[in-house]
């Protein structure tokens, strides 16, 4: 049974809450994946240049590849002809050398044949044949080097090109089918667990019934766990039943890094996480945040692991995982960045009424006359869930005594940014929260 006096909270501060759950995040270890598997993975090494690119000096052009001395003087006047010895396309090689006044006819990508210091480009040349030999007149003196790609010249071997941590784009592909790597060491994912809590919840393909509402919270932890990088594993939803929920909790607590519950963190009857995490004898690091929405965000651990009871409300829990959720997986990651990147913006629209608690208001980024401007986007209520499909920022309006007028200039969170940064975007205040306390 439930006591009937109501827990007394103490809210903590924002920069506070994120200390005390990055102090649990883990770096994850190493596997190793095909190369058509790698796109968005997390390269687990640096990439070091394992031979120079290009690896060869070569043509850059089809063209004719001689040698500089040879075309001292000459001029449209006294043009100059080139006995041509060899054709090459690129993957073959001319095994001779090429002497005075010799040429070779070379395709884009060929290897210099020895001997020789730049390249003509065919166009420049007029191609003869005479007693069955091939001839090429030139009339433009060339420069040592010219039309050349120098061995190293992209990379030099043994320089590092990506770093650790970095996403992998379709240029860092490119650059590990070069250095021969059909298998590519990444960063293992975080596999993270859902599990909604709610009486109320039907699955997303049911036919909706009076008082019930379908589960849109986990399908939106899914897609905010794959837009951070993480793996997701639904384990579904449960009633609000302690016995079953605890059960639950436990059995998916086992099989994940993570575990995210959504709902039943609050204080009323049938919340029952705050006694799940008793009955488990998981350390909660807090379950108040001086914030909104997601101000009854609660995180806690068992055996070094973090269980976050996100609200059951669609905007809390979208914004309790983005502040608390995301950076852990990111350093899981080994994202030097962990956290969302910022910007400085302003405000589209006004918001006069004071606020006691730090407000996260779900925005839109745009570009007015140049500068960023950041407008609120559907409902601003922690219970909306239409405004977070236009949500691409959460617009940062810190606790105090006043409002905000349109054009304040605000600081802004980058929901689709996956740049990082080390800024969390908040000082750790151990104190109580009093409201008096700004972030910097
Ligand atoms: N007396 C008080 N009441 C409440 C307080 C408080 O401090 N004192 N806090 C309020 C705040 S703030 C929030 S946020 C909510 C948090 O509620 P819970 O996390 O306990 O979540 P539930 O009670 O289970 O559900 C709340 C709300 O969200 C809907 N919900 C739940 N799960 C889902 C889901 N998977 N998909 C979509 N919607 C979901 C649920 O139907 C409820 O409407 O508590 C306030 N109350
Ligand atoms: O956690 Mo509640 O969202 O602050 O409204
Ligand atoms: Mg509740």
């Amino acid at each position: 049974m439930k006591k009937m006096q109501v827990e007394k909270r103490r809210p903590i501060h924002v920069g506070e809450a994120i200390c005390r759950v990055m102090r649990y995040a883990d770096k994850g270890g190493v596997e190793r994946v095909p190369i058509e598997e790698s796109y968005n993975r997390v390269l687990a090494n640096p990439l070091t240049a394992t031979h120079p690119v290009p690896p060869f000096h070569k043509s850059p052009y089809d063209g004719y590849a001689i040698r500089a001395c040879d075309t001292k003087g000459i001029s449209r006047k006294y043009p100059r002809r080139f006995e041509v010895v060899a054709t090459i396309g690129a993957g073959y090689l001319f095994n001779g050398v090429v002497e005075r006044n010799q040429a070779v006819r070379i395709m884009t990508g060929a290897a210099i044949p020895t001997g020789c210091d730049a390249v003509v480009m065919l166009e420049k040349g007029k191609a003869l044949q005479k007693a069955g030999k091939q001839f090429v007149e030139l009339k433009h003196p060339v420069a040592a080097d010219e039309n050349i790609s120098f061995k190293g010249e992209d990379a030099r071997e043994g320089s590092v090109l990506v770093q650790e941590g970095q996403r992998i784009n379709p240029g860092v592909t490119a650059l590990l089918a070069t250095f021969g790597y059909a298998q590519v060491p990444v960063v293992k994912k975080p596999v993270i667990g859902i599990l909604s809590t709610g009486s109320e919840l039907l699955d997303i393909g049911d036919e909706m019934e009076p008082g019930k509402i379908r589960n849109s919270n986990a399908a939106m932890l899914q897609a905010q766990i794959q837009r951070a990088g993480g793996e997701a594993v639904y384990f579904g939803q449960c009633p609000d039943d302690l016995e079953k929920s605890l059960k639950r909790v436990k059995q998916a607590f086992e099989q994940v890094d993570m575990l995210l519950t959504t709902g039943g963190v609050s204080v009323g009857d049938f919340d029952y996480l705050p006694v799940i995490y008793e009955r488990m004898q998981a350390d909660v690091l807090f379950n108040k945040i001086a914030m909104r929405p997601g101000s009854v965000t609660t995180a806690a651990v068992k055996d070094k692991k973090l269980l976050f009871g996100l609200s059951g409300n669609p905007s809390a829990c979208y914004v309790g995982f983005e502040l608390y959720v995301y950076p852990v997986i990111r350093a899981f990651l080994h994202s030097k960045t962990p956290y969302h990147q910022k910007a400085c913006a302003y405000l589209g629209v006004s918001f006069p009424k004071p606020n006691p608690y730090d407000r996260f208001v779900r925005g839109s980024i745009s570009i007015v006359e140049g500068a960023l401007q950041a407008t609120p986007v559907g409902l601003d209520k922690s219970n909306s869930v239409t405004s977070l499909s236009g949500a691409d920022c959460l617009i940062m309006l810190p606790r105090g005594t006043v409002g905000y007028d349109r054009g304040a200039r605000v600081t802004v969170i980058l929901l689709e940014n996956d740049s990082g940064t080390t800024w969390s975007g908040f000082k750790q205040v151990t104190s109580k929260y009093d409201g008096s306390e700004r972030y910097g």
